[in-house]
């Protein structure tokens, strides 16, 4: 399967269990990868045959913006499912990452797997 990705997407969030998490921003890391036939647009080099790499990050940065969970495995959710669902992806790995969070470690947060990674490219 192809993949279309966005590495390494920084936006600020409301998110964290504790009650001082919940009234400030705090920088969150994203990387996605999406299964995408590529051959497509690749055969057309039509912007209208791909999956719009820059299309899919404005909707996650406005996702993570209007929301406020606890979890990071809440919001790697949310994503998943909103990203499958607007943009017809099959297959999708989010990770969110919390740089920072825990002292001596660089990033913490959770990386998830949704769709059909089997799925096969139309011939
Ligand atoms: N698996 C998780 N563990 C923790 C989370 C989380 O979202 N998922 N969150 C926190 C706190 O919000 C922490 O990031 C504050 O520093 C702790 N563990």
């Amino acid at each position: 399967m192809d993949i279309v990705y966005v590495r390494d997407l920084k936006i600020d969030a409301h998110i964290g269990i504790y009650e001082w998490e919940k009234r400030i921003l705090q920088k969150i890391r994203i990387d996605l990868e999406m299964g995408w036939d590529n051959r497509i647009p690749a055969a057309s080099d039509n912007i209208k045959d791909t999956l719009n790499y820059k299309t899919a990050a404005k909707r996650v940065v406005q996702l993570v913006e209007d929301s406020h969970y606890d979890l990071v495995e809440r919001l790697a959710e949310a994503i998943a499912d909103t990203l499958m669902r607007e943009f017809s992806i099959p297959w999708i790995q989010v990770t969110v990452g919390k740089p920072g969070a825990v002292r001596g470690s660089s990033e913490v947060g959770v990386k998830i797997e949704r769709g059909d990674r089997q799925w096969q490219m139309s011939t």
